[in-house]
């Protein structure tokens, strides 16, 4: 995700950086930007005399590159992109345009030229918004350019030569590389760093945040390039339910739907900038300056009122299979995923549309897809599909928390508001109803599986000969123990129910040691011999009673010497972060989330030792001791 919410509008798009320059990839990548490269043919043979300055020959060859790659995309590849990103960085002294040095006399040149002098490096880029009307390309082009000025130290001809064969100079504007060897010939740089390198990223978001959230109209002729907007808010407010005039235009700035734009006429002339739009200018509800008095907007707040409707997207596009439907056949319009889904065209586009807005679908004119993350996540087969769990958070955990005002009146489980019955019934459910069972497991396993690697590796564990993972259900701790710790034995124990259902889960491929699973009840029965002990999301489940049964065992049947290792989400010792774990307690179970020293407490008291926590800052932290030698 794009650390800069402006950034993050791009998420949906289809965006292409029509440049070879492998600096300016990085710069934008680094920026968490996901765009496609396809490197412009534009030939940089623009006229130079014909420009006035020499930053309009570097706007003009921007704006040509990146024209040169959404014509070809459209005509030849039946691909229009949604927004086209082109630039050239061109360096000026004494009334001169220097590019790249065609050799190394021309880099030697250059670099004379520049020695012991300031210069000015000019990036200009344009922005190219693409749509697709009747085969037609339609392009709305944003310019701008960005100068910062360096100054060289004398260069002797020594060092000149020495640099020129250090092959540094060949591609790069004025035959000099800022940001490695080239570095030690500046005395000092006046501007934007990354805008020598070949990118000004800080003008780039200030235009993309006017191009998505213009000023009020009266603003319009005096912006400044001052800051860049925090407009992740504005974005929340798009839900179409906002019926606060104050925000109208916030709601239909952020669209760039040209549905809804009036007829062509320039938006706003800032310095060092321009937009030239066909067909393209501000939205309807942008032109009556509504915003004005929009008081700051509490971003979090407004987050978390509407956080409510992300998740329940979230769940019933999983539910339904969507991610599914699109990773084998996307993209896929919305007609043809209510077709496969068997629901209704309108309301599946909502759907589709909203997981759109959420990032989790990309829409294009062919339809909608899937970002790497659902095909990862949101797949009921992705590697680490988190799809059994969501489908327990809609069905289990939803109606549980539809109850909390009055769980937290009563201090108790819903599950009699929740589901007509006790939590004691539905545990006897769990025991019967093989669905129930199977959706459990499922979300057991998403959590195991994507946590595995982090409690594995938590600690060096390879003195351990054997472990037993202690309510490991599906074995997917285990299976990750024996990749990390080949010589390992590992056992799970679970009860019967869930050991005769654990196939399903197994990896395809066979491990050289496989698992061992033993069936039985931690509480009553024996638990197999191992020199370490697992518990993973366990004590957090159960009341006192139960945890002192089970941790009284662990420690009778543990040698000195050998461990336990409990993996949970660590609570700080406030007790109110991270979140996750606060939030989990509201589903009132008897067990409760413990802060390091309560864990570091609670396991001393059985008997444990040299008690080391490790948070991970991931989903899991990781909790080790070792039983002291003599027995408590
Ligand atoms: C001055 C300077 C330029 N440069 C680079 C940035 C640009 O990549 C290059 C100028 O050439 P450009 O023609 O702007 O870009 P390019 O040929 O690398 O890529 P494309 O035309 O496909 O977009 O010089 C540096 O990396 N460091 C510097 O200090």
């Amino acid at each position: 995700m794009a650390l800069n919410p402006v950034l993050g509008k791009l998420v949906s798009k289809r965006v292409v950086l029509a440049s070879a320059s492998p600096r300016r990839q990085e710069i934008l990548t680094n920026v968490g930007l996901r765009f496609e490269v396809v490197p412009s043919w534009f030939k940089e043979t623009l006229e130079k005399s014909s420009f006035a300055a020499p930053y309009e020959y570097a706007v003009e060859t921007a704006k040509q590159k990146a024209l040169e790659v959404a014509n070809r995309m459209h005509v030849k590849h039946l691909r229009t992109p949604d927004i086209v990103i082109g630039a050239d960085t061109i360096v000026s002294v004494d009334e001169q345009i220097l590019e790249k040095p065609v050799d190394k006399q021309d880099a030697y040149r250059m670099l004379s030229r520049l020695s012991g002098k300031e210069h000015s490096v000019f990036t200009g880029v344009a922005i190219i918004h693409c749509s697709s009307k009747g085969n037609q390309l339609e392009t709305e082009i944003t310019d701008f350019y960005e100068e910062t000025k360096v100054k060289f130290s004398d260069l002797s001809e020594e060092l000149l030569w020495e640099y020129i064969h250090s092959g540094e100079p060949m591609d790069k504007a004025g035959g000099y590389g800022i940001q490695a060897l080239g570095g030690m010939l500046v005395e000092y740089v006046h501007g934007d760093f990354l805008n020598v390198v070949g990118f000004p990223l800080n003008h780039f978001c200030k235009k993309l945040a006017e191009l998505y959230y213009p000023p009020p109209k009266h603003t319009v002729q005096h912006i400044k390039h001052d800051s860049i907007p925090s407009v992740d808010t504005f974005e929340n407010l798009s839900d179409g339910e906002s019926e606060s005039s104050n925000f109208t235009e916030h709601k239909g700035a952020n669209k760039l739907d040209s549905s809804r734009m009036c007829p062509s006429r320039p938006v706003y002339n800032c310095e060092n900038s321009s937009s030239v739009r066909t067909g393209f200018t501000v939205p309807l509800e942008n032109q009556n300056g509504a915003s004005e008095s929009a008081a700051k907007l509490p971003s979090k707040i407004l987050d978390l009122m509407d956080g409510f409707k992300a998740s329940k997207a979230l769940f019933v596009a999983s539910k339904l299979k969507m991610f599914d439907y699109l990773k084998t056949k996307g993209p896929l319009k919305a007609v043809d995923v209510a077709n496969e889904v068997g629901t209704s065209v309108c309301g599946t586009e909502r759907l589709l549309d909203a997981c759109v807005a959420l990032g989790l679908l990309e829409k294009t004119s062919q339809g909608y897809s899937n970002t790497d993350s659902a095909n990862t996540y949101l797949t009921s087969d992705g590697e680490y599909s988190l799809h059994g769990y969501i489908i327990h958070s809609n069905d289990h955990l939803w109606p549980l928390f539809t109850n909390l005002e009055s769980a937290v009146r009563e201090g108790s489980r819903q599950n009699h508001r929740a589901f007509g019955r006790k939590a004691e019934d539905l545990f006897k459910d769990y025991y019967h109803s093989q669905e129930v069972k199977q959706r459990f497991m499922a979300a057991m396993h998403s959590i195991a599986h994507l946590t595995a690697r982090d409690v594995a590796t938590a600690f060096d564990l390879s003195q351990f000969k054997s472990t037993c993972d202690l309510g490991g259900c599906t074995g997917a701790l285990a299976h990750e123990l024996i990749q990390i710790y080949p010589n390992m034995k590992v056992t799970v124990f679970d009860l019967p129910e869930v050991i005769a259902n654990i196939s399903y889960f197994q990896p395809s491929e066979q491990c050289a040691a496989p698992v061992t699973f033993v069936s039985g009840d931690f509480f009553k029965d024996n638990l197999p011999e191992a020199d370490l002990y697992i518990l993973s999301r366990v004590l957090h489940d159960w009341p006192d009673e139960k945890i002192h049964v089970l941790l009284s065992k662990i420690s009778a049947v543990c040698k000195p010497g050998s461990a336990l290792l409990v993996a949970e989400i660590v609570l700080d010792e406030q007790k109110t972060h991270p979140a996750r774990a606060v939030l989990q307690s509201l589903s009132m179970t008897e067990g409760k989330q413990r802060s390091g020293s309560e864990y570091k407490q609670l396991l001393e008291k059985y008997g444990f030792t040299d008690v080391q926590i490790k948070i991970t800052g991931t989903l899991l932290d990781a909790v080790l001791c070792f039983k002291k030698n003599l027995s408590p």
